[in-house]
């Protein structure tokens, strides 16, 4: 095949692509429009006809005036041509104004055509371009039309767009308190009862009550789905409890002015989201300066805030050493939604954010729990470092164990109430529902026989202390595995406070054997073989002096000394 052939073939191809491409996308068009509307449809399609028509038309009748101003053309130039060859002939016969009046006569219906071709493509072009637009015009009114009496499926969108537009919000409207003295952040909630619009029988809180004094950190845990969310939700004054009420520095939340509550109640959640602006724009989100956008002046809180306060912010969401990595430093754009940072960098910004506005309450919804081990552990220590400076109330939602357990206050809720509140090592004693959160954590994230040691670690805590509260301070403790996997621990008593008739050091007695390492609860401990000492007193264990309790604590840190214990057993420790 010639190469000429070939391309004759290819350009066929083209053509035939393009063909169907245009009468598929033509038929589904007409398909899906006949479909909404028919008569709309029509009205929209009514200019096609016609457009053909007037084309067709239009180019016969543009192509016989084209042909006949082109013959007359040829006849002026004749006449020309014939006069100008034989000037010397017409001079010789006084016949030049004649011959001009000849071409004058030639050239004058040559110009006549033109001019017909001219006023006709006039006409063409104003139909064919006019009548689309007609036709738009015709079908937005005729569509608005049918829309408005309610003969088309848009027009049900439109009712509910209105609907939106003219629905009054749940929430009460914000008052306009502003306290000029400072506040110290303490929030009680009180019998909250509340289910989401969505699903109104669904009741999410049913009678939550729960006081976080000031400056204090307190945690809410509890199984998944169960409203931890939901309190914070309506602490931050998205929706309003539809019975109860939630006070901040004993004053309902929702009495205080909408830029002065969020001012001193700040949030860091899930999911930071940054906007696309500088670092530094992004930490002020909220506070920075009026500034003049597109003529606008955009006006909001301005807080006086200083370049080296920022920077002080962003130190303490541990943000600053990668921000100053940055070519840009704190004038580094972010990209949308802060593409150009990773999770960990996102939510460190985020945190400073939060700081920026020096609030009093701060509000850490998992805040961690989308980020990797490591951006997790950069952000936990921002997180420690602000709890440990005690400046503001932390209320802190958190999965993980190691997060909530040095909190003030732990709170486990379920059913959409406080079922347990009280700190990590009482909770842990309790073996309540806190401690099967524990369990139900380790079980999830660690292998068996992990789990089995640390409910072993677990019952042998509470087995010393009962062994201190009976028998009086633990000198020093052995710890060994039993073939079993059993662990036994060997306790020697103080010589100081042992009450032995006989006044020696007690040998080195097993007091802790835990046969069972499958029991699930802490009570399950037994002291298998008391070690010598007078009998524990018929009234019960006695509360253990500040000496015994000092003992304890030491003892614990020595096993755990001497355990070598793994860092995720570790997150247990007392
Ligand atoms: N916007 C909403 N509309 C309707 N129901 C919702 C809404 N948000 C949450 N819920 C429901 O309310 C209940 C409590 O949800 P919430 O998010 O407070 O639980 P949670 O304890 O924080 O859970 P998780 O630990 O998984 O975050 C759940 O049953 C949830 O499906």
């Amino acid at each position: 095949m010639t190469q000429d052939c070939q391309q004759v073939v290819e350009q066929a191809y083209l053509n035939v692509n393009v063909f169907l491409r245009t009468l598929v996308s033509i038929i589904t068009t007409l398909a899906f429009m006949f479909s909404i509307t028919e008569p709309l449809t029509f009205v929209a399609f009514v200019s096609v006809p016609a457009v053909v028509a007037i084309s067709m038309k239009y180019s016969a009748i543009f192509r016989q005036i084209s042909e006949e101003a082109q013959k007359s053309l040829a006849d002026a130039n004749a006449v020309a041509n014939e006069g100008l060859g034989n000037m010397s002939t017409i001079r010789s016969f006084a016949a030049e104004s004649f011959e001009q009046q000849r071409f004058g006569i030639a050239i004058g219906v040559y110009r006549k055509l033109m001019k017909k071709r001219a006023m006709f493509y006039l006409v063409y072009l104003t139909s064919t371009m006019m009548l689309p637009q007609v036709v738009t015009a015709v079908v937005l009114f005729y569509g608005g039309k049918l829309a408005s009496e309610g003969q088309m499926e848009a027009a049900g969108a439109a009712v509910r767009v209105f609907e939106l537009c003219e629905r009054k919000p749940d929430c009460p409207l914000s008052g306009d308190l502003e306290p000029h003295q400072e506040q110290v952040g303490a929030l009680q909630l009180r019998d909250l009862h509340f289910a989401y619009p969505a699903r109104p029988d669904v009741k999410v809180l049913d009678g939550l009550s729960l006081d976080i004094p000031a400056s204090q950190v307190v945690a809410l845990v509890g199984p998944s789905g169960n409203g931890k969310s939901t309190v914070i939700g309506l602490v931050k004054r998205l929706y309003h409890a539809s019975a109860g009420e939630i006070l901040l520095d004993g004053v309902p939340i929702w009495q205080y002015s909408h830029t002065h509550f969020h001012r001193v109640v700040s949030i860091v959640g899930q999911e930071p989201v940054l906007f696309a602006r500088s670092i530094k724009e992004n930490i002020l989100l909220g506070m920075s300066n009026p500034k003049r956008v597109a003529g606008e002046e955009i006006s909001n809180v301005s807080i006086p805030i200083t370049d080296n306060e920022i920077q002080d912010f962003a130190r303490k969401a541990n943000a600053h050493d990668f921000i100053s990595q940055m070519s840009q430093g704190y004038d580094a754009e972010v990209g949308e939604r802060g593409v150009q940072l990773s999770g960990g960098q996102k939510q460190r910004i985020a945190i400073a954010r939060a700081l920026a506005r020096r609030p009093k309450v701060l509000l850490l919804d998992e805040a961690t729990s989308a980020l990797d081990a490591e951006s997790e552990s950069q952000v936990q220590r921002a997180i420690d470092g602000m709890i440990k400076e005690g400046c503001m109330t932390v209320v802190i939602i958190a999965h993980r164990l190691s997060t909530v357990k040095n909190s003030h206050k732990i709170c486990v809720i379920k059913g959409g109430q406080v079922v347990e509140e009280g700190r990590h090592e009482d909770l842990l004693k309790r073996g309540g529902s806190y401690f099967q959160l524990v369990q139900c954590q380790l079980n999830a994230a660690e292998p068996s026989d992990k789990v089995d040691e640390a409910h072993d670690y677990l019952r042998l805590q509470s087995a010393l202390r009962v062994y201190a509260e009976r028998y009086g301070p633990i000198a020093e403790v052995g710890l060994h595995w039993n073939l079993d996997k059993t662990l036994v621990a060997s306790v020697a008593q103080a010589p100081d406070v042992h009450s032995h008739g006989d006044g020696e050091t007690s040998a080195a007695s097993q007091v802790g054997e835990l046969p069972n390492v499958h029991a699930n609860s802490l009570r399950d401990v037994s002291i298998e073989s008391p070690a010598p000492g007078p009998a524990p007193s018929l009234n019960g264990p006695s509360a253990p002096s500040q000496s015994v309790a000092e003992t304890i604590s030491k003892t614990i840190a020595s096993i755990e000394d001497s355990m070598n214990l793994p860092s995720w057993l570790k997150q247990i420790r007392h």
